[in-house]
């Protein structure tokens, strides 16, 4: 069964991920783009490194081909915002990009993308279910790749020079030109190398790649960037003296960095970085969005340079159709995807690393030394962060528990409000909040939380982990 989570539809390769269920995918959306009357317009897809990729995109474009829907795939692995980007400039009506992202090696999946390059919202998801399930197998034909190519239903494009030209003209070269910085880049065995490395040396930057290799299985390691995950990088960062670190997740939608000194900075510390530089050295005015298990540090710079945060379910559909209503500077999530006001509507990690290296250049400092001005200027807050892995059974029993009979353990600190928007989360008097939601995209069950104290977070995480006999 094909099921649409947070961030597409994901599965694991030879389970679900089939070219059978790909091809049905393929078939909904044809339907469903007849129906709507927008299947002149055509369909573009694209693929990242993982196994099967390029295969799935072109089992879903012989489909597209064989429904008279001309479609446009990508001729090289790329990141999933090029995709968006295309979409969204060449006014596709839907889009498509296999990949399962940071997911672990043995998943693929595929994102479907709407007008304007969004991620597929809920609406749009349910609606391509439902297509899906009235779909046979026997409805289900497919032009010969070869055959389609010839007569132009299938058009191979390698749009790399605009998506990235695009980026070029929003990002101040020249000061980073200027500034000679040295950059330690981590693609983690996926799609960023050519594109991020690209942007990097026409703005003369030094280099210094790992990880860099087509590797279907990741080196044996999970394509997100985490503390854990971006040790080597961390090393390389301190042993060749580099300005920044940038890692992206498997199809770099997300980034990783390590900063000057070789510390890790969380997806929250990046987010707090670029809207403080965007607001206070480039004079940007506007709200901050970010998702509901993000850091209230933002909520404490808007407020300190008199602007608004809001907050949203986990997911970027949310966040960028937040963004857009209130035409917010930026939007992000904890999870590491964010975008920026003029850009595309989704995350995009080359964008964000392109940005945070221009920022090193414009404010002459280093990433260390504006993380301690922020400190100064704003606050701080302590985050802690805990996956939990469940069987069906568990998680009933924690769902039960937490969001039908809305029971909490007993907390010391006095609340403020409680929400069930994504999973619950109690927000307390003293600023903290902790949140327990079930992953849309892996089996996990996620409890954040931030405080004051990084003592009091983490034993709200013990009294939690206790409560819901998650060990
Ligand atoms: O916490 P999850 O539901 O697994 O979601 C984590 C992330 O997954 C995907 O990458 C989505 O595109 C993001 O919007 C989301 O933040």
């Amino acid at each position: 069964m094909i099921q649409f989570g947070t961030g597409g539809w994901r599965a694991v390769i030879g389970d679900e991920f089939t070219k059978e269920n790909i091809q049905l995918l393929a078939k909904a959306l044809s339907n469903k783009m007849k129906d709507e009357e927008v299947e002149e317009k055509g369909m573009v897809i694209g693929y990242d490194r993982r196994f099967l990729s390029k295969e799935a995109m072109q089992w879903a474009g012989r489909v597209f081909a064989a429904e008279g829907i001309k479609t446009y795939l990508i001729n090289r692995s790329s990141p999933t915002p090029l995709i968006m980007f295309y979409v969204m400039k060449h006014e596709f009506p839907y889009g498509m990009m296999v990949t399962a992202s940071h997911n672990p090696a043995i998943y693929n999946g595929i994102k479907v993308f709407t007008e304007g390059g969004r991620d597929a919202d809920e609406f749009q998801t349910k609606a391509l279910e439902e297509y899906i399930s009235h779909v046979k197998k026997e409805d289900v034909r497919e032009m010969e790749y070869e055959e389609a190519l010839k007569n132009g239903m299938i058009v191979e494009i390698n749009p790399l020079n605009e998506y990235l030209d695009n980026i070029i003209s929003a990002v101040d070269m020249k000061a980073i030109r200027d500034r000679g910085l040295k950059v330690a880049l981590d693609p983690m065995y996926g799609v960023s190398e050519t594109s991020l490395k690209t942007i990097l040396l026409t703005a003369r930057c030094e280099v210094e790649t790992i990880h860099d290799r087509h590797d279907t299985l990741f080196g044996g390691k999970l394509p997100a960037p985490s503390a854990h995950t971006l040790r080597a990088l961390q090393n390389h960062v301190i042993d060749k003296r580099c300005d920044i670190g940038i890692a992206t997740d498997g199809d770099a939608d997300r980034i990783g960095v390590i900063d000057d000194t070789g510390r890790f900075l969380h997806p929250n510390d990046i987010l707090v970085l670029l809207y403080y530089y965007l607001v206070k050295y480039k004079g940007w005015h506007g709200p901050v969005v970010r998702n509901i298990a993000t850091t209230h540090m933002l909520d404490k710079v808007a407020e300190r340079f008199g602007e608004k945060c809001y907050e949203v379910p986990v997911g970027f559909k949310y966040i960028s159709a937040k963004m857009q209503e209130t035409d917010a500077v930026i939007g992000g999530e904890s999870s590491g995807g964010l975008t920026v006001r003029g850009h595309i509507k989704g995350k995009d990690g080359i964008y964000a690393a392109s940005l945070l290296v221009e920022m090193i250049a414009v404010t002459g400092k280093k990433l260390s030394e504006i993380a301690k001005e922020i400190e100064t200027e704003c606050g701080s807050i302590y985050m802690e962060e805990r996956d939990y892995k469940f069987n069906q059974e568990k998680k009933e029993q924690i769902y039960q528990i937490l969001m039908l009979d809305k029971e909490l353990p007993e907390l010391n600190f006095d609340i403020d409000k409680i929400s069930y928007l994504d999973g619950c989360k109690v927000y307390f008097k003293n600023g903290g909040w902790i949140i327990a939601r079930f992953s849309g995209t892996e089996p996990l069950l996620r409890i954040f939380c931030e405080m004051p104290n990084p003592e009091d977070a983490k034993q709200l995480c013990n009294l939690y982990e206790e409560f819901l006999k998650l060990k």
